[in-house]
C-alpha cells in the first residue's frame, strides 16, 4: 500500500493532493510510467517512478541469504502528487561564494505541504551522481510542471513600505521573494511612494505581460489594488467609469501577502494570516472567485470594494486616523473605547433589494424581488460581501455570507443601549451568535442604498467623498479599513465579482441580468 509522503511534518501536514485511488492506479487505470530510475533518498537507494501524475519510489529491497528477495521486510512505497510540487532543482555541491559549476549530487524537489490553513515548503533529495541521469529526470519533472496552466511565471508586485510597522518591503525579501525565485517566477516590483501610487501604475502599465498581480501591504493597499486592477478593466473594456452598469471582469488574477496592521481581506481568503502560506497559494496558481462590490453616490462609482461600515465601525476609523502617530494595537483600542463613550446613533433611511432566493424559492418569483425600505437610528450599519474574518472576530463580522455566493450582507444595529451594544460586540470574539439581539438585523441583499436623513437631500449631486477631507459634520465611511467622507446618498451593490482565494481572480457579473460579460483576456 503506498503511503503519501508527509516529510517531516509526518503526524500533521500533507501535500495539497488527495489520496491517489488504491495502488496508485489513476482513474481508468494504471498510469504510464515516463520515467525509472534509482536514487538515494535519505539513507535507502530507492526506486523511483515518474508518471505525470505523481513521483513514487520504494527502498530496493536487500536479498536474503537464500538469494530470493526478502519477503518479510514491509515494502513501504511513497508517493509526492506532482500538483503539489512547485519546483525542481539540480543539486550541486558548491564551495562558499562559487555561483557555477559545482559536482552534481542529484535534484531536489520542492513540496508544498498542508496542515490546516497553514501551507510551507519543503525539500526532498534525490541523490544520484549520473549528469546524464539526473539531467533527463530534471527535464522530465520539468517539463511536467510547466503544464500547470494556472501557475504564474511574471507578476506585478506592489509592496506598501509603509504598511504596519514598515516591515512589508522586509517580509517581501525575507519570505515572498526567495520562494518566487525558488519557483523560477520573475516579478517586477514597485515599492509604493504615496496612496494611490499603485493605482496609477495600474492605470498606465503594460498589465497584459504578467501573469497576476501581487499586493504585499495591509487591507488599505489591497483595496487599492483591487479597485486599480477592476477601474483599468473597464478602461481597457471602453466603459464609462463614472457610472459602471455592467462591470467587465478584471484581466487578471490578484495575491494578496499579509502584512498590514489590518489584514481581513487576506486572512478571510487563506483562513490564516501567513505570508508564506499566502506566497505558496500564488505559486501554486491556486484560484477562488470571491465576490465585491460597487460603492457608488447617485451619479458617481466611488470604489470597487469588500466590505463598508457606516455608524459606529466608521467613526472608529476616522478618530483611530486622527491619531496616527500611535502605535496601531493602541491606536484601534482608544478609538473604540473612545468612540463607545461618545456612542450616537444615526438617523437614517436603508432600502435594499433582497437576494433573489433568500426571499423565494421557485423560479417564477425571481422577478418579483421589490426593494425594502427601513428607517430610524442606527449604531451601525455593515455591508459585507466577503465574511470578513480577523483576529477579534475569528469567524468573521459576517459570517453568513461567503467568499462568492454573490450576495452580500447587510448587518444593521439599531438604537440601543451602550451595555447592550457592547455585548453585542464582545460576542464577535465568541462562539455565541453574535446576531441574536432584538435591536439586530441581517438580511442577505444584492443592493443597499444609504441616505442620512440631515443636511444634505436625495438630489444632491456633489459628492464629499471625493474630496477626501475630514470635514466635521461629514458621515464617515470605513470601505476595507479606508476612511472616506461623505454626505450623501451611498449606494452599494453586490456585483457577483469572483475574484481567488489565494491569488485573485475576478469575474464579475450583472446580479440583476445574471450574466457574465468577459473581455475574455483570461
Ligand atoms: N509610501 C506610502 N506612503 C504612505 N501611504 C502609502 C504608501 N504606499 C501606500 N500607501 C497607502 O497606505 C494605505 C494603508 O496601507 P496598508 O493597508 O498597506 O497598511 P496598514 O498598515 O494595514 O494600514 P492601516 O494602518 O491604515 O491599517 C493604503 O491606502 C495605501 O494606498
Amino acid at each position: 500500500m503506498a503511503q503519501r509522503w508527509e516529510g517531516e511534518e509526518r503526524r500533521g501536514a500533507a501535500p495539497l493532493a488527495r489520496d491517489p485511488p488504491r495502488g496508485g492506479e489513476a482513474a481508468g487505470g494504471e498510469e504510464e510510467p515516463l520515467l525509472r530510475g534509482i536514487f538515494q533518498i535519505g539513507k535507502r537507494s530507492c526506486n523511483v517512478v515518474l508518471s505525470a501524475r505523481q513521483l513514487r519510489w520504494s527502498p530496493i529491497q536487500p536479498e536474503s541469504r537464500g538469494g530470493d528477495s526478502n519477503m518479510n521486510l514491509p515494502c513501504k512505497e511513497e508517493f509526492v502528487e506532482m500538483k503539489d510540487i512547485f519546483s525542481v532543482k539540480l543539486k550541486r555541491r558548491r564551495f562558499v561564494g562559487q555561483k557555477k559549476g559545482g559536482v552534481l549530487l542529484g535534484i531536489t524537489i520542492f513540496v508544498c505541504l498542508k496542515k490546516e490553513n497553514k501551507l510551507k515548503d519543503t525539500a526532498i533529495n534525490f541523490n544520484n551522481l549520473s549528469e546524464d541521469h539526473c539531467h533527463s529526470w530534471f527535464r522530465c519533472l520539468k517539463e511536467i510542471l510547466n503544464g500547470f496552466p494556472n501557475r504564474p511565471k511574471f507578476l506585478k508586485v506592489f509592496v506598501n513600505p509603509n504598511s504596519h510597522k514598515r516591515e512589508a518591503t522586509h517580509v517581501y525579501h525575507e519570505q515572498v521573494a526567495p520562494l518566487f525565485k525558488l519557483a523560477d517566477i520573475k516579478t517586477d516590483v514597485t515599492v509604493t511612494e504615496y496612496e494611490g501610487h499603485a493605482l496609477s501604475v495600474l492605470k498606465e502599465c503594460e498589465l497584459h505581460t504578467f501573469d497576476g498581480v501581487v499586493c504585499v501591504g495591509g487591507d488599505g493597499s489591497t483595496s487599492e489594488i483591487a479597485h486599480g486592477l477592476l477601474l483599468r478593466a473597464q478602461i481597457d473594456a471602453g466603459r464609462d467609469t463614472d457610472y459602471i452598469l455592467s462591470p467587465v471582469r478584471a484581466p487578471l488574477p490578484l495575491g494578496i501577502i499579509p502584512a498590514g496592521s489590518t489584514n481581513v481581506l487576506a486572512h478571510t481568503l487563506h483562513g490564516i494570516n501567513h505570508a508564506v502560506t499566502a506566497t505558496l497559494h500564488i505559486i501554486m496558481g491556486h484560484i477562488q472567485p470571491v465576490d465585491i462590490c460597487t460603492f457608488s453616490s447617485p451619479s458617481k462609482l466611488l470604489r470597487f470594494g469588500f466590505s463598508a461600515m457606516f455608524g459606529f465601525g466608521a467613526r472608529t476609523l476616522a478618530l483611530a486616523e486622527k491619531h496616527r502617530w500611535m502605535p496601531s494595537n493602541q491606536r484601534r483600542d482608544f478609538a473604540v473605547i473612545k468612540t463607545l463613550a461618545s456612542l450616537k446613533p444615526e438617523e437614517c433611511e436603508l432600502s435594499f433589494l433582497p437576494l433573489k432566493n433568500s426571499l423565494q424559492g421557485s423560479q417564477e418569483n425571481v422577478t418579483k424581488v421589490q426593494w425594502h425600505t427601513i428607517q430610524g437610528h442606527f449604531l451601525n450599519v455593515s455591508i459585507m460581501a466577503i465574511p470578513s474574518l480577523c483576529s477579534m472576530a475569528p469567524r468573521g463580522l459576517a459570517p453568513n455570507t461567503r467568499l462568492n455566493n454573490g450576495s452580500m450582507a447587510l448587518i444593521v444595529v439599531r438604537n440601543t443601549s451602550r451595555s447592550e451594544f457592547i455585548k453585542h460586540l464582545k460576542r464577535y470574539a465568541s462562539v455565541k451568535n453574535q446576531f441574536n439581539f432584538p435591536f439586530v438585523e441581517t438580511y442577505a441583499v444584492q443592493e443597499v442604498k444609504i441616505q442620512p436623513r440631515t443636511k444634505i437631500g436625495h438630489d444632491t449631486e456633489e459628492n464629499v467623498f471625493l474630496h477626501a477631507t475630514s470635514a466635521e459634520g461629514n458621515y464617515p465611511w470605513n470601505i476595507d479599513g479606508d476612511l472616506m467622507e461623505g454626505a450623501s446618498e451611498v449606494h452599494v451593490r453586490e456585483e457577483g465579482c469572483h475574484y481567488t482565494r489565494f491569488i485573485m481572480q475576478w469575474a464579475l457579473f450583472q446580479v440583476e441580468k445574471a450574466f457574465f460579460e468577459e473581455t475574455g483576456s483570461r
